[in-house]
């Protein structure tokens, strides 16, 4: 996964190209995108008995709210991510690098639902890239 991931920072460093009026925000769908895609990760991890049990003791509601918000900010868009650092909220949970990896198939699944463009979604996942590290093996 790691190996994926680097490979998709090269990714998105071609996908440079853009149009800089076309903020990444915007190419997930704005507000709506961004809530869609939140929506469909939550829906994916509650599929999914690989990794559903960690959040057993989690106030879903803040949890969408926490993720639309980093999801926004990295993005460009006009939010302030207000939780916690990933490091900080990841602790004590055991999360490994398969969990992380279910969980990112999910994002995938998600953007794809929303009709986001490859390198759109390659961008916004090689931003996501160096949270790995703050996540798993806490
Ligand atoms: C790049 C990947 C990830 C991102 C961007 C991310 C993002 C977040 C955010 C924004 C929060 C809220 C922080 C807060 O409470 O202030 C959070 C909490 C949480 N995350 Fe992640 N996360 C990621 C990966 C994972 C993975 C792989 C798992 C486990 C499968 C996981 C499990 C949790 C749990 C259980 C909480 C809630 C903790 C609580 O209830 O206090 N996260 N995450």
């Amino acid at each position: 996964m790691v190996k994926y991931l680097l490979f998709v920072t090269t990714l998105a460093l071609a996908a440079c190209q853009h149009s800089p009026e076309t903020t990444l925000y915007q190419r997930l769908g704005g507000e709506t995108g961004v809530e869609n895609i939140v929506d469909g990760v939550l829906s994916g991890i509650e599929q999914d008995p690989s990794i559903v049990h960690h959040f057993a003791d989690t106030d879903i509601p803040r949890f969408r709210r926490l993720l639309i918000e980093q999801f926004c900010e990295l993005a460009g868009g006009p939010c302030r991510y207000t939780g916690a650092s990933m490091q900080e909220s990841h602790t004590g949970f055991q999360i490994t690098q398969a969990h992380f990896d279910a969980l990112v198939n999910h994002l995938i699944s998600a953007m794809q639902q929303q009709k986001v463009s490859i390198e759109a979604q390659n961008e916004f996942l090689a931003m996501l890239a160096p949270m790995y590290k703050d996540v798993v093996y806490r």
